[in-house]
């Protein structure tokens, strides 16, 4: 059921294309925001908006590219011509190859981090921007994880993007604050998606293990004993992304199941 305080406003979500963050944009959907669908793959993008708009809501799709700078304020100026205006921005997209220390390369890293860290800069950037130019304040939630809280085997890089992304969101919120901006994360755990299926298989093969074996390397230890759906994770941003969570900011939410206990 939507809710009215939400009708009318305004989301930009990145990685909608699939998995965790095509949970967060049919989410806000039904919660009643008008939804920028934003990925690298627009196709994908594209299909997570008609299923949008075919169940009544409100979606458009952009191609982003959320490494460049550009190409994420271009993406957020065309949600605000297209929808008329912003309130809340999800940097969700990200990548998560895993990673053994010894056979961590330049390239892997700089492309790990541009995506993860520098996609969640220039979306926090280009939110203040545009929330700047609308004349009012909004939402900002970045995505970290369970490997942004605690060290995962074989996710150095990975993690150390999502350890980053905690300690961006509290600066950011310090430094926003002032302009009615809050600044959230949400660290899921171990959640159906490519993402995750890839990783598990990844770490399974490099131990010469079966896929089984890698996913309980990540699984064995949730409280709740099963995954998350990705719609779990969505429930959690449905909070951050509405006003009951107007007196929260530079938190990370961990929504995991029961792995870590802070
Ligand atoms: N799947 C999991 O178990 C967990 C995921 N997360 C985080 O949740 C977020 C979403 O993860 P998943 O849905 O699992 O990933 P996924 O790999 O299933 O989907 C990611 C989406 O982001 C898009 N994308 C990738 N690089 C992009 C770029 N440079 N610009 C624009 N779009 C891009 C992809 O096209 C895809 O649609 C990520 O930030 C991830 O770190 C956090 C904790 C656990
Ligand atoms: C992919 C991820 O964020 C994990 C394993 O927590």
């Amino acid at each position: 059921m939507s809710d009215s305080r939400v009708l009318g406003k305004v989301a930009y979500v990145t990685g909608a294309g699939q998995g965790i963050g095509k949970a967060i944009a049919e989410r806000l959907a039904k919660d009643g925001f008008a939804v920028s669908c934003a990925d690298f793959n627009i196709d994908a993008a594209n299909q997570v908006a008609d299923g949008i708009n075919k169940n009544g809501g409100k979606a458009i799709a952009v191609k982003v590219d959320v490494s460049d700078r550009d190409q994420v304020f271009n993406t957020v100026k065309e949600t605000v011509e297209k929808l008329g205006g912003l309130d809340v921005v999800v940097n969700n997209a990200g990548i998560g190859p895993s990673t053994p220390i010894e056979e961590i390369t330049p390239e892997i890293y700089r492309k790990v981090f541009d995506i993860n860290v520098g996609g969640t800069l220039w979306g926090i950037q280009a939110a203040v921007a545009a929330f700047k130019k609308l004349g009012h304040g909004g939402k900002i939630i970045n995505a970290s994880s369970q490997a942004g809280q605690v060290g995962n085997p074989d996710l150095a890089v990975y993690g150390g993007t999502k350890f980053a992304i905690r300690g961006i969101t509290q600066t950011a919120a310090r430094d926003l604050a002032h302009l009615g901006i809050t600044v959230n994360a949400y660290c899921p755990g171990i959640v159906k998606t490519p993402m995750m299926m890839g990783i598990a298989k990844e770490v399974a093969d490099a131990a010469g293990k079966p896929f089984e074996w890698g996913l309980n390397q990540f699984a064995q230890n949730i409280t709740l004993k099963r995954l998350s759906e990705p719609e779990d994770v969505a429930a959690c941003v449905s909070y951050l992304a509405g006003p009951d969570s107007d007196y929260m900011t530079g938190q990370a939410l961990i929504i995991d199941g029961g792995m870590v206990f802070n």
